[in-house]
């Protein structure tokens, strides 16, 4: 069983979502805090997973091995000046899952340079699939990305990058990607409905296609171009689907949504980079 001392300050949908990730994972539940403002939220927070839950952002770090950022972006300089305060001599590592907040801007609040992981998760944690990029600055020795690596990997698949910039193209993809993947399940369900189906069957059946495609795409050798293919009869009724999706520009879509969602990431930067 792990039993790294992990505090999550800010105990939102994403800190949650890792937290159940872990508990599945099976690590100890007495090993982990979570601080957050609001004491029904703690409440809930200790009485779901069995962790422990702080009103106070110095007692949750006290004595932990790990520190998990996971407030808003806009919320990361205060809590990063108060939590420079109470950090001890041989701080503990931090990893920040907040979005466009730079490893720069993160040492220069917690006021001395520091080991620090960077993640970009994305909440299918909570049922250990998530996607998760990672980084390192240079401060962080293999044993520390090592026990990052371990942490988060037990909320699904992780990938290392060698350039921060690329958190910000992560973020875009795969930390907003479940909201994509779901609006698409969500439009096929009314297009469902509005073939006749039922509302039960339309949202079973939408679902259980894109956990079958996705299944699909990972387990196979074929690219999703390729497996693509094997749907679409030719003269048949997939291609006139796909017909009418090029028609209305689909790919170009995607790559709008995704480069709109890249530039958030470096205005959240750029904003917050300023905060000195
Ligand atoms: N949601 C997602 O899919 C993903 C989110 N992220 C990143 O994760 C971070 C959290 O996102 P998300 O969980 O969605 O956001 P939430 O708003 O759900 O969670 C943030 C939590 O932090 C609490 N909080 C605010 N101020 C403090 C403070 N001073 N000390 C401790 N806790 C505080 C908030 O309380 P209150 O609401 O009362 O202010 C809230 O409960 C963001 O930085 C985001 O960029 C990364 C990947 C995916
Ligand atoms: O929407 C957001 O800003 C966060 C980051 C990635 C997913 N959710």
């Amino acid at each position: 069983m792990n039993r790294t001392r992990i505090a999550f300050i800010g105990g939102g949908n994403m800190a949650q979502s890792l937290i159940a990730g872990l508990i599945a994972d099976g690590h100890e539940a007495a090993a982990l805090t979570v601080s957050d403002p609001l004491d029904d939220k703690r409440q809930q927070l200790a009485a779901t997973y069995g962790i422990k839950a702080a009103a106070d952002n110095a007692a949750a770090i006290a004595e932990a091995q790990v520190v998990m950022l996971c407030v808003k972006p806009q919320s990361a300089p205060a809590v990063c000046r108060e939590l420079a305060a109470s950090l001890p001599h041989t701080p503990p590592l931090i990893i920040s899952i907040m979005a466009g907040v730079t490893e720069a801007s993160l040492c220069h609040w917690l006021g001395r340079p520091l080991a620090l992981v960077r993640a970009m998760p994305n909440t299918p944690v909570m049922v250990q699939s998530g996607a998760i990029g990672l980084h390192a600055n240079a401060e962080t020795t293999p044993t520390q990305q090592n026990l990052a690596e371990e942490i988060l990997r037990a909320g699904g698949l992780t990938r290392w990058v060698e350039r921060e910039a690329d958190l910000d193209a992560i973020t875009a993809l795969s930390g907003s990607g479940p909201a994509y993947f779901l609006l698409f399940m969500e439009a096929l369900e009314k297009a469902g409905i509005e073939q006749g189906l039922s509302a039960d069957t339309a949202r079973l059946l939408s679902i259980q296609t894109a956990l079958g495609a996705a299944r699909m795409a990972m387990e196979s050798d074929e690219s999703p171009a390729q497996l693509r293919q094997r749907v679409t009869s030719p003269g048949g009724t997939t291609e006139r689907a796909l017909n009418a999706f090029a028609d209305g520009g689909l790919e170009t879509l995607v790559s709008r949504a995704v480069n709109a969602a890249r530039q958030r990431a470096g205005e959240l930067s750029a904003l917050l980079g300023a905060e000195k």
